[in-house]
């Protein structure tokens, strides 16, 4: 997810004093006097639009609707049902009749009401409303859901009664030429020839094989598990989130920092299948020792071993519950991508340091500049016992002497964590952006599977056809070092509903697949 890149430049903060709000965009004002609401889309709720309001008047596109009488008001915290639209009028909306609708420029009213023309400004007022009220020390706005749009607003200018709007804005519409340019590839990148169900496109890098680096990837709608960041303190809260719910966290202490949203691995309440009784195949999962890895491990290739089922489920809920709490923090979940707009089909946070397919490591990433959270303890040492095990292993299979040619150790100093929803994939690639050094060692990467299983790709060359196929499984944990270390790989899909249920009952996994990828620099 690319920061809402807002300004907050001077210019900006004194327009809003003289009680309205200007963004630059281009050679044009827009002004608009609060963000009242984010719409998502029905099949594909990603973050779409953010509204402004003006006046006593509520702008979208083409569309007004005059907040004194048309718009219902609903507490925000509560469920969503999908289909409605929900609106929570500025804290100060009190004030809102300061400005004469006369003075909105015809450009916020009349201008073709696409997705590509209003998204970055509307991201941009975001941003901007969020920074302008923070610093007079009003509440930041919270962002909500106004129900399922379909890319294409109704044609008419006319003050929409309620019920309309909410009729117009839930209808099934089809996208034309309307996707924006965020989600549009370049002809020469897309991969499959056309937009995907969701409207988004898979890409490919251009590139060699033999300067290919994990880059291959497309726009993942962002189904964000989301809240707001609190009004009064813009500290991280901790705290699980609606499906589908957009938020943003402050990326720091510094106002100007953009917000960054949010991304939930974890749905909140109840998973509808309570009347589930956990087997005691799995009761006992949750306590037992790791298997015996010399029964179920498998050495894949030199230096390549799949360890089955290795993590216990407690492990693995635990595991869940921390990267959820951590993938909500500063340095938390984001989306991935490109100077183009391209994205990573998948969510991503790195432990220890960080890492950017753009920008590979540094110190912080330029999505949210926050210095990333470290590793945790146990983390670190369930990858050592792995390692350990999985020397154990080579030994009795090959009868090594010195297990460490064949997969040296290592002490994990970085941790990506990546969560692929039901449709997220990862395209072959190469890990090498670590030290020479970690990389002429062939110091391994320990990858940890959790949740709906992966078909996992791997070969010599970036080639799919050529590629083997390996089913990893939530508790199994790959490793690949040695000879193995620079291997192509990648996920080709992840497979609904194959998660544990035990682990979707205790840890309330949303569907997709956690992996977690531990190196040393
Ligand atoms: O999700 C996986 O299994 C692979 C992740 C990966 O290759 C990476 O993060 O570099
Ligand atoms: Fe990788």
């Amino acid at each position: 997810m690319k920061p809402l890149s807002g300004t907050t430049s001077a210019a900006s903060r004194q327009t809003m004093s003289e009680g309205g709000f200007k963004l630059r965009s281009g050679k044009k004002d827009v002004q608009i006097r609060h963000l009242v609401a984010v719409i998502t889309e029905k099949q594909n709720p990603r973050l779409i639009w953010v509204l402004g309001i003006y006046d006593t008047a509520l702008y979208f596109g083409r569309t007004r609707v005059d907040l004194r009488t048309q718009v219902e008001r609903r507490p925000v915290g509560g469920p969503r049902d999908g289909a409605s639209i929900q609106v929570k009028t500025s804290p100060t909306a009190d004030s809102i009749t300061q400005l004469p609708e006369s003075s909105l420029p015809t450009s916020f009213r009349k201008k073709r009401a696409s997705s590509s023309y209003w998204r970055p400004k509307l991201h941009q007022a975001y941003h901007a409303v969020q920074n302008s009220n923070y610093d007079k020390g009003l509440p930041v706005v919270e962002p909500f859901v106004m129900g399922h749009f379909e890319s294409r607003k109704p044609a008419n200018c006319k003050p929409l009664l309620h019920k309309e709007c909410m009729e117009n804005w839930t209808e099934k519409e089809h996208p034309t030429e309307d996707t924006g340019p965020l989600l549009r590839a370049p002809p020469e990148q897309r991969l499959d020839g056309g937009p995907r169900d969701d409207g988004s496109f898979q890409f490919e890098s251009s590139a060699s094989d033999n300067s290919t680096s994990k880059q291959d990837e497309s726009s993942l709608p962002t189904n964000f598990g989301k809240s707001h960041v609190s009004s009064s303190n813009r500290r991280f809260k901790h705290q699980s989130y609606p499906e589908h719910m957009v938020g943003f966290r402050s990326s720091g202490s510094g106002r100007d920092l953009p917000m960054v949203e949010t991304f939930d691995i974890c749905l909140s309440g109840r998973r509808k299948s309570s009347k589930y009784k956990p087997s005691l195949t799995e009761k006992n999962n949750g306590n037992k020792l790791e298997h015996c890895i010399i029964e179920t491990g498998q050495m894949l290739r030199p230096g390549m071993v799949l360890l089955k089922s290795y993590v216990t489920l407690s492990k693995q809920v635990n595991i869940v519950k921390k990267c959820q709490e951590l993938g909500l923090g500063p340095g938390g979940f984001y989306q991935p991508g490109y100077q183009d707009g391209a994205k990573l089909r998948l969510q991503m946070m790195c432990l220890g340091k960080r890492w950017d397919p753009q920008t590979k490591y540094e110190e912080r990433l330029q999505n949210d500049y926050c210095e990333p959270p470290g590793i945790p303890n146990d983390f670190s040492l369930l990858v050592k016992k792995a390692l350990e095990d999985s020397h154990a292993l080579i030994m009795e299979r090959d009868g090594a002497r010195n297990v460490e040619d064949i997969l040296p150790g290592m002490s994990p100093d970085i941790c990506i964590v990546n969560f692929y929803t039901t449709n997220g994939r990862l395209g072959l690639h190469q890990d090498r952006d670590e030290s020479p050094q970690s990389l002429d060692r062939g110091l391994p990467v320990v990858s940890i599977s959790i949740g709906d299983s992966a078909e996992f790709l791997y070969g010599d060359k970036r080639n799919y056809d050529k590629a083997e196929k390996v089913l990893l499984e939530s508790g199994d944990v790959l490793i690949f070092g040695g000879k193995s270390r620079q291997i192509f790989h990648g996920v080709k899909s992840i497979i609904p509903n194959s998660a544990p249920p035990g682990l979707l009952r205790k840890a309330n996994i949303r569907p997709g697949r956690l992996n977690l990828t531990f190196r040393q620099f």
